[in-house]
């Protein structure tokens, strides 16, 4: 379960002060698909990057399973950031090194031996669905394909949590569709819970089960994904609801989407 309360973040330089993220309160629960959506700048990504303290929130907290991380020595942090992983719309791969040697380079700084290594990147390989491509490089892949190395990747050390800040942002609707159910797939068959920001309100209606959404660093609207499709409560919500209309999928029937199985693309 992850906790944040009465988390704020102000961001200070002589340039002047941004409070990029105010009063922020929500729960993830165990095996929940949570997603955070609001326009540039609302403050997404920091609010996504203070779940593992990779920015620190002025004021608040953040607890994962009741262990309340900003009071953690580094080392301890170290320790609880292992159960959680992180993918990027820039997917953030090694270019010198290959397929498999991404996948294993997490493997390799907690000591794991090389046989073992060897089965778990495999494993992690036919997941998702590149086994034939171990031994390519980064810039012999397409986007979705590196996407997949980068959850593989993500979930080599088997963690509890994946954070995915905008992860499908860059891809087209099909390949973005594809790497979605892999997100999904992922949830069901190990349980992982996943926190997903993107702008994209189709993004969320396809994945999540339950959103927040921020608008400038503040969230004005959370539930089920359901229940806010069906009954914005804001006029924010509404607009990013009516600007689906002009996003991705529009002229792409939804039956389509049904046959798009991880692996195909
Ligand atoms: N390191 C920083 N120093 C100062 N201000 C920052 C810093 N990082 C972000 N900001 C500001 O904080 C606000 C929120 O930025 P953030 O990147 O979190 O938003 P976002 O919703 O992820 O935007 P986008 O979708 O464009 O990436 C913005 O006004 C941004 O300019």
């Amino acid at each position: 379960m992850i906790q944040l309360s009465n988390l704020s973040k102000l961001y200070e330089s002589k340039e002047g002060n941004v409070q990029a993220l105010k009063d922020i309160n929500f729960t993830v629960e165990k095996g929940d698909i949570f997603g955070i959506v609001g326009l540039s700048g609302a403050g997404k990504s920091t609010l996504i990057r203070c779940i593992n303290l990779l920015e620190r929130p002025t004021v608040g907290e953040v607890s994962i399973d009741h262990i309340e991380l900003t009071k953690l020595t580094s080392t301890q942090l170290r320790n609880v950031r292992k159960n959680i992983g992180m993918i990027f719309q820039n997917y953030h791969l090694l270019s010198s090194r290959n397929v498999f040697q991404n996948i294993a380079y997490p493997l390799e700084l907690i000591g794991m031996k090389k046989s073992d290594i060897k089965e778990r990147v495999g494993h992690l390989l036919c997941l998702v669905g590149l086994e034939d491509k171990a031994k390519h490089y980064p810039s012999q892949l397409s986007g979705g394909q590196r996407q997949r190395v980068a959850i593989a990747r993500a979930l080599a050390t088997n963690p509890k949590i994946l954070l995915s800040d905008e992860a499908t942002s860059a891809l087209d609707p099909i390949t973005s569709r594809s790497i979605l159910n892999l997100l999904q797939e992922i949830n069901e068959k190990l349980n992982i819970t996943i926190v997903l920001i993107t702008h994209e309100m189709e993004v969320i209606k396809q994945v999540c089960h339950r959103v927040a959404v921020l608008k400038d660093g503040e969230i004005v609207e959370t539930g089920l994904v359901t229940k806010v499709f069906n009954d914005p409560r804001h006029p924010y919500t509404n607009l990013l609801l009516g600007s689906r209309s002009s996003q991705r999928d529009q002229s792409i029937p939804l039956d389509f989407f049904s046959n798009v199985k991880v692996g195909n693309l």
